[in-house]
């Protein structure tokens, strides 16, 4: 039998809500079939469901296997790998629980995460039947603010744990300064891999002299820890069949509101998404000379996951406040 992740092995963690409770019947075939299927056995058991009327697999996802699971107390998502154990799926669980908990935007709460007994691990959450629209521009730039505001941390800029950007490691080791957490842990890890991966010395060097420069662009601001989704571009966008706002598939940590952005190159907002969240949060001073750095985050992300393509985009970012910091 699988093993399970210890803070997800209880219901009381993430409670089912009210739609799916019910007493559990379970019938003769469902515990001859405990011990060697997890998911089956989680859904049959804490997920209150007595009887799984259909399996039917969900495209759309690039590293994972999804399918939906319809029971008679609900649908269920869940998400295979069969080659990497829980710790990915425990992140993103970790990411859903703490936007969940903030009630502000809509994303899938996530029920259980575990090891496969072949190998593997899966994920359980909230199935979310979608609608046809991306969703309305001003409600998803309010409720994010409102996301950020309320996810607040104690613990300065971070998470508990170390997730992914894309299949690239994110990490999010606590610090209480902003400006040395996002140069070393974000623009400094990924010129690392630059150079590790690509033995690109030039890029890694004139990155560098970035970082140790960049302090005055953040001069005069006050930085909040505020619960970012962290991989906020379309396709982890979507809405539900009430035209709500749904975000997935998040690389969530506390950071500055600003870097939420960084994805906004293939995010597709519009003017009324970021009027609707300035309302909200107003913009900071020096905001326009902060966007670039924001973005190159994720420029070098996607050099390093997807080659040269994406070189120049980061490279003249970094050239031109090197210019512009006279550094
Ligand atoms: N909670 C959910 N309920 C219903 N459908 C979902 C849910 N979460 C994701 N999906 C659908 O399943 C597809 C695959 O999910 P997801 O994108 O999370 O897969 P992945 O393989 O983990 O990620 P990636 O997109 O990075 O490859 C998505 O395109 C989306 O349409």
């Amino acid at each position: 039998m699988g093993t399970t992740v210890g803070i997800f092995s209880t219901s009381s963690f993430f409670p089912i809500p009210p739609r799916l409770r019910r007493v559990p019947v379970r019938r003769p075939f469902a515990v001859a079939a405990m011990g060697e299927d997890p998911i089956r056995e989680w859904i049959l058991t804490e997920g209150n469901a007595t009887k799984i009327t259909r399996i039917s697999p969900v495209g759309g996802g690039c590293i994972n296997s999804a399918s939906c699971y319809d029971t008679d107390a609900g649908s269920f998502f869940v998400k295979t790998n069969r080659r990497i154990g829980p710790s990915m799926f425990e992140a993103e669980a970790l990411g859903l629980g703490a936007m969940f908990d903030t009630q502000t935007i809509r994303v899938p709460r996530p029920f259980k995460v575990g090891s496969l007994p072949t190998g593997g691990s899966f994920i359980i959450m909230e199935f979310i039947e979608f609608g046809a629209s991306r969703g309305n521009q001003p409600v998803l730039g309010r409720k994010l603010a409102e996301m950020h505001k309320a996810g607040k941390s104690e613990k300065g800029f971070g998470f508990d744990v170390e997730n992914t950007i894309g299949s690239t490691p994110q990490i999010n080791d606590w610090s209480s300064d902003w400006v040395q957490f996002y140069g070393e842990r974000r623009l400094g890890y990924q010129l690392k891999l630059a150079l590790d991966q690509y033995g690109d010395r030039t890029i890694y060097e004139k990155g560098q002299r970035l970082v140790k420069n960049m302090a005055p662009l953040f001069e005069n601001l006050v930085i909040e820890p505020c619960l970012l989704h962290g991989d906020l571009w379309s396709g982890n966008i979507s809405s539900d069949k009430n035209g709500e706002p749904v975000i997935l598939d998040p690389a969530c940590y506390y950071g500055h509101n600003e870097a939420e952005f960084g994805m906004s190159w293939c995010a597709g907002f519009a003017s009324a998404f970021y009027d609707a969240y300035f309302q909200v949060i107003p913009k900071q001073q020096g905001y326009e000379k902060r966007r670039e750095l924001y973005l190159l985050y994720h420029y070098l992300n996607h050099y390093n996951l997807f080659g040269s393509g994406y070189r120049s985009s980061a490279m003249s970012i970094i050239d031109d406040y090197l210019r512009m910091l006279n550094a």
